[in-house]
């Protein structure tokens, strides 16, 4: 495979296996993908003087830290007694949260390490079901239960509805007093002529609240309170996290041409993909537990910042190795519209070794003395060479190592990648227009008692 590397400061990425002289006709001839790099560039320019002028706040908020020190304060607070804390938040008010904590063990039964368990636990609920919020407000011992909501708009129905009912649920059980230091809020600053009805509800119990910055929507929250907030809950250091999110923007700064910026190669290849090879599904394929809710996070990112004016292509969320034995042979042999990318993180030597005697009588022989990080590293080494035979288009981004500075970076780098993206797909990678009607509709059936 053409080995084309490019520095994303703490990760390697390699866009090789989606060019024509890896993977034959199905890949980007050298003129396509050079005349796309070619493309990309004056987005490139634009998002430095974005930089340099200030409007783009989610390319600041990396040099940020008293926001971090505000958030850590009243998480403390918060915290004082409590066993657990629950997130409700949907979308972009959740997925960055899960994503970060889940580096932190979130979600990976038996991982827990000591220091945790000394921490109260942390659980999200991101979706909207009756039974789930009525066993969980039933069951939870709520004098021991602090309730973090998050909605930038204050507006989101589901948010709201779980506030309430557990607003109520709390005075029901007779702590109304308590309130204030039982829930805390992140939402935007009072605006005029801009109803907040989170804002309203939780002034009116004295809950304290955190300001959602107003120049960052959801799926690009991560970096800020609302993703920080369960990182700091489970223990990560997030002043690291910007550290690392902070060197991909460095990064930018510093590139001469789009060639030089791992996330303008990324962007250019998955555009050129879709426009020259007819690709239409994007595979987001860590070989990480830890990175599981990392591709669920990127699916919305990608969705909603790509899916609009009949642009856009359909990002699907995997695990590798696990979905090599479900999605794997659609990705491979079905119709040529997969593009994968596959975030191997160095696993050699790491995990319970396999007893080679035991291998060889269970008919494993090739297991024995490997250890399960070996053979994990093996799996995804050997799914891309087995895609690029296939003539199937896969990029590759290796980390030495899964941290918080490295968390940080990839979540920057998937980021700046969508907006560069956007920007070349022509559109406001920022918006979400279409899924206003589904919620005008939605109120209108529950006016008329639907
Ligand atoms: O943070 P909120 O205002 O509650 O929004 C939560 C989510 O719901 C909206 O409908 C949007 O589609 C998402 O982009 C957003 O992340």
């Amino acid at each position: 495979m053409q080995d084309v590397q490019h520095d994303g400061s703490n990760f390697q990425q390699n866009i090789g296996g989606c060019l024509e002289a890896a993977i034959g006709e199905h890949g980007l001839a050298p003129s396509a993908y050079a005349a796309w790099l070619q493309r990309i560039e004056p987005h490139v320019a634009t998002l430095k003087d974005d930089y340099r002028e200030n409007r783009l706040a989610l390319l600041r908020i990396v040099e940020d830290t008293a926001d971090i020190d505000a958030a850590e304060a009243a998480l403390a607070r918060l915290s004082e007694g409590a066993e657990k804390l629950i997130f409700f938040g949907t979308g972009g008010s959740s997925l960055g949260g899960q994503t970060l904590a889940q580096l932190a063990g979130w979600k990976i039964p038996g991982v827990v390490t000591e220091a945790q368990k000394l921490r109260p636990r942390t659980r999200f609920y991101d979706n909207l079901d009756g039974e789930t919020l009525a066993g969980v407000l039933s069951t939870v011992d709520l004098a021991k239960t602090r309730f973090i909501v998050t909605s930038k708009s204050g507006g989101t129905a589901e948010t709201l509805a779980q506030a309430i009912a557990t607003l109520s649920a709390v005075k029901a059980a007779g702590l109304e007093a308590q309130i204030p230091n039982l829930f805390l809020g992140i939402t935007e600053p009072e605006k005029p002529g801009k109803a907040n009805g989170l804002r309203t509800l939780f002034a009116k119990f004295n809950i304290p609240m955190l300001e959602h910055h107003t120049g960052i929507g959801g799926r690009f929250s991560c970096l800020t309170n609302v993703g920080l907030m369960p990182a700091i809950a489970r223990g990560l250091d997030v002043r690291a996290i910007r550290a690392g999110a902070k060197s991909v923007v460095d990064a930018l700064l510093a590139s001469k041409n789009a060639e030089d910026f791992a996330p303008a190669v990324g962007a250019a290849t998955a555009v050129a993909l879709s426009k020259e090879k007819g690709i239409k599904t994007l595979v987001m394929m860590p070989y990480a537990d830890r990175l599981g809710r990392l591709a669920a996070w990127f699916v919305q990112l990608w969705a909603e910042s790509l899916g609009k004016g009949g642009e856009g292509t359909s990002p699907i969320g995997a695990l590798g190795p696990l979905d090599q034995h479900s999605q794997l042979q659609l990705f491979m042999d079905g119709p040529r519209e997969h593009y994968l990318t596959i975030i191997r993180v160095a696993s050699q030597g790491v995990g319970p070794k396999i007893d080679a005697s035991l291998a060889k009588l269970a008919g494993a022989d090739m297991l024995g003395g490997h250890t399960i990080g070996d053979i994990v590293a093996a799996q995804a080494h050997a799914v891309p060479e087995a895609l690029a035979r296939a003539g199937r288009p896969v990029r590759t981004i290796d980390l030495a190592k899964l941290d918080e500075k490295t968390l940080g970076a990839l979540l920057m780098h998937f980021m700046i990648e969508t907006i560069l993206a956007g920007r070349l797909l022509g559109l406001d990678p920022f918006d979400q227009p279409a899924v206003e009607l589904a919620k005008v509709l939605t109120r209108e059936r529950l006016a008329k008692g639907a």
